[in-house]
């Protein structure tokens, strides 16, 4: 039986397991452009209710840090100024490309019925295909750790174009377990997935979560796939495709 140097794989998705474009040019629109409809038709659900208060606190704490011109959520608006008010508010976090959990929350809910109509189908990298099956066939479980929420993952995986992967994933973590860029957070998920941190590769096409993985003590490789942002030197491996993870 072929012998890795790791016992689990963590996955980011946005420039790893999926090219950047279908995020930009496909879900983040999808997101942006139905979320004035999708907020006035969906108000009253408890849901939505909970995703417009995280938006709340996270605007008034953006106010009172690096962002004072955040577009602010009034708690006692009427629907339609309150739809206008956080419909701005998230028109502005998505120019931004703010990665907060209340944002990507929200995001994950308006993609839901884009899956379900078939109007998205979600595109992952044919290596990946690939490595799920192999890693399943070896027993290593293979995680997600990504800013969309455990949803959104959820549905990304559960509607590609190879159909339905979430078999072949042991769990997510977002960034309710921590932000992606911080250590403690890596530590966090080695504790939950019962490994230590060095039987895990974090893989990524983010440098800094790559340093935060590493400072954890998980190996790592950075992903560099077609579109992804260019990157400052750096001493990590990188990989062009999931197949060089099972070279090591
Ligand atoms: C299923 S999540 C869609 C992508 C997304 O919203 C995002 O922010 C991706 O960030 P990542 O941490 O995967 O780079
Ligand atoms: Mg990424």
């Amino acid at each position: 039986m072929t012998q890795l140097p790791y016992r689990a794989v963590l996955l980011d998705i946005e420039g790893t397991t999926t090219p950047v474009t279908f995020v930009y040019d496909v879900l983040f629109p999808y997101a942006r452009e139905r979320v004035a409809e999708f907020l006035k038709n969906n108000l009253e659900n408890p849901e939505v209710q909970r995703d417009l208060e995280l938006l709340r606190e996270q605007a008034q704490e953006d106010a009172a840090g690096d962002f004072p011109t955040a577009p602010q959520i009034p708690t006692d608006a009427a629907a339609d100024a309150l739809v206008e008010a956080a419909v701005a508010n998230i028109h502005w976090q998505m120019d931004a490309d703010r990665k907060t959990t209340a944002l990507k929350s929200l995001q994950g809910k308006i993609w839901k019925d884009g899956y379900a109509a078939g109007t998205l189908v979600a595109s992952v990298y044919p290596d990946v295909f690939n490595a799920l099956r192999r890693w399943q066939e070896l027993e290593i479980p293979a995680y997600i750790y990504s800013s969309g929420s455990i949803a959104a993952q959820k549905l990304l995986f559960g509607h590609t174009e190879e159909g339905d992967l979430r078999p072949q994933l042991a769990g997510y973590f977002d960034t309710t377990t921590g932000p992606k860029k911080n250590a403690q957070s890596y530590l966090d998920i080695a504790h939950l997935i019962h490994q230590a941190p060095e039987d895990v590769v974090f893989v990524t096409d983010n440098l800094d979560e790559a340093i935060a993985a590493a400072d954890a003590g998980m190996k790592t490789r950075v992903a560099l796939r077609p579109g992804n942002a260019p990157l400052p030197d750096h001493d990590h491996t990188t990989l062009t495709t999931f197949d060089a993870l099972f070279e090591d």
